[in-house]
C-alpha cells in the first residue's frame, strides 16, 4: 500500500497557518505525506521567512486568489473572500485530480474545500483553530438557541457551557454584527453538517486538549471533536526535538529581521517584563495605543511591545505616540518578533494579549499569565475562558489606560491574585505538555485519527 497523503487546505492568515504547519509536522512524523495548499500571497511570504528546505514528504501548492500582494487595509473583505473561494475551488479540484491524496484537512474559513473533496469522493475533516467552546457556541446559536443572544441578554444559557454575557460571545453573533457575518458562519456550519453520513459524526480536529475543554469537546452530539493540541513547536513542549523552535511559516518576518529581542530580554530580571502583542491582524486605534502607552509608563516595568505595521504603510504609530521618548527609555517596541521565543523566555512576567486563539494556546503552553484585552472575533470567548475557566489571567473591563494598568499590576505585583494566576498558568503548562507527550490525550487522538484515515 502506498503512503497516505493529506492535503492541508489552509486559509492564508498567520492564525491558521501556524497550527496547520504544526499539524503537518505531526503527520510527517507519523509517516504521512502532506501537501500544504494555500494562496500565492501566503506561500511567497512564508518562503521569505523560512530559508530552510521543506522536510521530506512536505510540499507546497499555491493558488492565485487575485490578491497576490495580500488584501490591503480597508480593502473589500467580502469580495476578497468570494474571489478566494472561486479561485481556490478550481485550484483544489485540479490538485485533487492530479495527486494521490487520500484525505483532505481544511481550516474553517476554507469550508468550500470540504465540498470540493466531497465531489472528488475524498474524505475530509475540519481543522478548527479556535477553542471547542467557540464551535459549540456557533452550533447552539444556529440550532435553536439564538433568542437570548439576539435579545442582547447578559445571561445566555447554552447546553454544556457556562452562562455567558454578551461580551463573551464571538462578535459575529452580537446583535449589532452585520448580517453577512452571521450568514457566513451559518453557511460554514451547514457545510460541515452536510458532510455527515447517516449515523456518523462529523470529525473535527481542534487545537485544544482534553483537560482544557473536557465537556465542550463532547457537547455536540453530531460532532466528533478531537483535541489534538497544543499545536506548537515541540521544542516548547517535551523538548525532544530542540531544533523545532518555530512554526516555519511566518508571514511578517524576514531572516534579516533580528529585532534583538532575545538579547534585550537576557538583560532583564526574571519574570519582570510585560510583553504586549495583538496578533497578526489587528491594527489598534490611536486612542487605544495611547491608553497602552499610558498604562505601560504608569506601571514603570520593562516592556516589549509589538506594534504591527504592513510594509507599505507609512512610518507612524510609535513615532506619533505622544510619550514615545519616555516609552523608549523603559522598554522596547518592535514590528514583529518570534513570539514563542519571547513567551518561552524567563524574563517575561505577563502577556498583554488580544486573546487570538494561537496566542492563548501559546501562553497556556508556556505558563505565562495573561492580561486579556479582547477586540473581536472569538477573542471575547477566549478571554472569558482564560480568566474564569482556567484562572490564568485577568480581563480588562474597558476604561482605558488606568484599567489596563490596574490589571497588569494585578498579575505582576506578587500579591494574592498574582500568585494564583501564576500557579494556574504553571498548571496548564504541565497539562499541555502531558497532552502532547507519548500516550497523552492529544498524542493518542492524533494517532486515532491517523488510524481512521
Ligand atoms: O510579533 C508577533 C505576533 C504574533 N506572532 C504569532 O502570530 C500568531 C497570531 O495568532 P493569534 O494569536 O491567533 O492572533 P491573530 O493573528 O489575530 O488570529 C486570528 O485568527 C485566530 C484563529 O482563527 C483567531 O483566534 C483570532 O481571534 C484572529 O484575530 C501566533 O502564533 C503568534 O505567535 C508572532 O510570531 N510574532
Amino acid at each position: 500500500m502506498g503512503r497516505r497523503r493529506v492535503v492541508l487546505a489552509t486559509f492564508p492568515a498567520q492564525g491558521h497557518i501556524n497550527p496547520a504547519l504544526q499539524f503537518a509536522k505531526r503527520l510527517l512524523n507519523a509517516g504521512t505525506d502532506v501537501t500544504f495548499f494555500t494562496s500565492v500571497y501566503a506561500s511567497r511570504r512564508m518562503a521569505i521567512s523560512s530559508a530552510a528546505a521543506s522536510p521530506p514528504g512536505l510540499d507546497f501548492v499555491s493558488f492565485s486568489d487575485g490578491y497576490d500582494d495580500g488584501l490591503k487595509p480597508g480593502g473589500d473583505s467580502g469580495r476578497y473572500m468570494s474571489e478566494m473561494k472561486s479561485h481556490g475551488r478550481e485550484a483544489l479540484r485540479g490538485l485533487l485530480l492530479r495527486t494521490d491524496a487520500t484525505f483532505l484537512v481544511y481550516s474553517h474559513l476554507f469550508s468550500w474545500a470540504a465540498e470540493v473533496a466531497r465531489d472528488a469522493h475524498l474524505p475530509s475533516a475540519l481543522l478548527w483553530v479556535e477553542p471547542a467552546t467557540v464551535l459549540c457556541i456557533y452550533h447552539f446559536y444556529f440550532n435553536g438557541h439564538a433568542a437570548a443572544a439576539d435579545a442582547g441578554s447578559d445571561d445566555i444559557r447554552l447546553p454544556h457551557l457556562p452562562p455567558l454575557r454578551q461580551r463573551d460571545l464571538p462578535t459575529f453573533l452580537l446583535p449589532e454584527a452585520p448580517e453577512r457575518f452571521k450568514s457566513m458562519m451559518r453557511e460554514k456550519l451547514e457545510t460541515l453538517d452536510a458532510g455527515r453520513a447517516e449515523n456518523e459524526k462529523v470529525k473535527v480536529l481542534v487545537n485544544t486538549f482534553d483537560a482544557l475543554e473536557p465537556d465542550e469537546l463532547r457537547a455536540v452530539d453530531r460532532y466528533e471533536l478531537m483535541g489534538i493540541g497544543p499545536l506548537i513547536p515541540t521544542a516548547y513542549l517535551d523538548g525532544r526535538d530542540p531544533s523545532d523552535i518555530s512554526y516555519g511559516g511566518d508571514l511578517f518576518r524576514t531572516p534579516e529581521d533580528d529585532c534583538g529581542c532575545a538579547s534585550w530580554l537576557d538583560a532583564q530580571a526574571p519574570s519582570s517584563v510585560v510583553y504586549v502583542s495583538f496578533g497578526s491582524v489587528l491594527k489598534l486605534q490611536k486612542e487605544q495605543m495611547e491608553g497602552i502607552a499610558e498604562a505601560l509608563l504608569a506601571c514603570a516595568r520593562p516592556f516589549l511591545w509589538v506594534i504591527r505595521r504592513n510594509e507599505d504603510e507609512e512610518e507612524e504609530d510609535e513615532e506619533e505616540l505622544s510619550l514615545a521618548m519616555e516609552l523608549g527609555k523603559l522598554g522596547k517596541m518592535v514590528r514583529w518578533c518570534a513570539q514563542l521565543e519571547i513567551l518561552g523566555h524567563g524574563a517575561v512576567g505577563c502577556f498583554v494579549t488580544h486573546c487570538g486563539w494561537n496566542s492563548a494556546v501559546e501562553s497556556l503552553s508556556l505558563g505565562v499569565p495573561v492580561v486579556a484585552v479582547p477586540q473581536w472575533f472569538d477573542q471575547g470567548t477566549n478571554a472569558k475562558l482564560m480568566e474564569d475557566a482556567w484562572g490564568c489571567g485577568v480581563r480588562v473591563g474597558g476604561g482605558g489606560g488606568g484599567e489596563l494598568r490596574r490589571c497588569i499590576e494585578m498579575v505582576m505585583d506578587g500579591g494574592e491574585k498574582s500568585r494564583v494566576v501564576r500557579e494556574n498558568a504553571r498548571k496548564w503548562k504541565d497539562l499541555a505538555r502531558e497532552a502532547m507527550a507519548d500516550n497523552g490525550s492529544s498524542f493518542n487522538n492524533i494517532h486515532a485519527f491517523l488510524q481512521q484515515i
